[in-house]
């Protein structure tokens, strides 16, 4: 249990057995059947590629283990209406409160100040926790390869879909990439920062493009930076690219995001 992801993981873990000695799961499933319908988050991304565009998942995120405090003065509606308005497709928000300063609270202010489709960006280890993101809102949950087996990761994706939410499943080697691929989600995330060590190279997607069916949507997460690091992954035929960090630390994220993806 030294590694960061590991203890994120424990953390979670103890975070559930908490919640539901709150709240009884059938609770939970009660608010998120209550939900109004789910935005199409798959749709929002291959309406952008059909366009011609790149699919930019937008993040909110207020800090991180790697970086500390990214962004100190964290307003999430008004970030998601700046990305909103300079053309994002989707949005990350974070909601773990003890590793990166979020809550399910960021979550719902920002999918109530647009109209983009949201991505509940914490760590599901368990059930209780895919009723939880539809009950604040959420259109899609991910799945971390690295933390799941394979029983795991499908159960999860079942109640999710069962939900009408989207997956995004995230792999960050081969092996944790032929595991994915037995999921349904066409939502293939590859994450080019090694969660254990926080080391970050592009070069991890471009290293697992080629084993990626044409059927799967890769999107290409964390590390970029500058439209270098854009066009080096377009002209890779990747078109959907997860980035927080970028945005977050300028004045106006939407601005940014129409920088960085002219
Ligand atoms: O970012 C971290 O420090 C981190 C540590 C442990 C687990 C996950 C972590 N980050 C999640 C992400 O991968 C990023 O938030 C996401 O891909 C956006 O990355 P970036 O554009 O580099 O902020």
């Amino acid at each position: 249990m030294s590694d960061i992801l590991n203890k994120i993981i424990a953390t979670k873990r103890e975070e559930v057995a908490t919640a539901l000695a709150v709240k009884p799961l059938a609770v939970v499933e009660a608010e998120a059947a209550a939900q109004s319908a789910t935005r199409d988050f798959v749709g929002a991304i291959r309406n952008k590629i059909a366009a011609g565009r790149p699919a930019v998942i937008a993040e909110i995120k207020k800090a991180s283990p790697s970086k500390g405090v990214i962004r100190p003065d964290f307003r999430p509606a008004e970030i998601a209406r700046s990305y909103e308005q300079h053309g994002a497709a989707c949005l990350s928000v974070l909601t773990d409160r003890h590793y990166f300063q979020g809550c399910p609270e960021y979550l719902q202010a920002a999918r109530a100040a647009c109209a983009l489709p949201v991505l509940r960006k914490d760590f599901m280890v368990d059930a209780y926790q895919v009723a939880e993101a539809r009950a604040m809102g959420a259109d899609c949950i991910l799945l971390i390869a690295a933390a799941l087996n394979l029983a795991e990761m499908q159960a999860l994706e079942a109640q999710a879909m069962g939900y009408g939410m989207a997956v995004l499943v995230e792999v960050h080697n081969g092996e944790e990439l032929d595991v994915a691929l037995q999921l349904k989600t066409p939502l293939l995330g590859i994450n080019n920062r090694n969660l254990r060590t926080f080391e970050v190279t592009l070069d991890t997607t471009l290293g697992l493009l080629s084993r990626i069916p044409d059927d799967r949507i890769v999107v290409t997460e964390s590390g970029i930076l500058k439209p270098e690091d854009v066009a080096l992954m377009r002209a890779n035929q990747v078109e959907t690219f997860l980035v927080g960090e970028a945005f977050m630390r300028a004045p106006e994220p939407g601005v940014e995001l129409a920088r960085l993806f002219v």
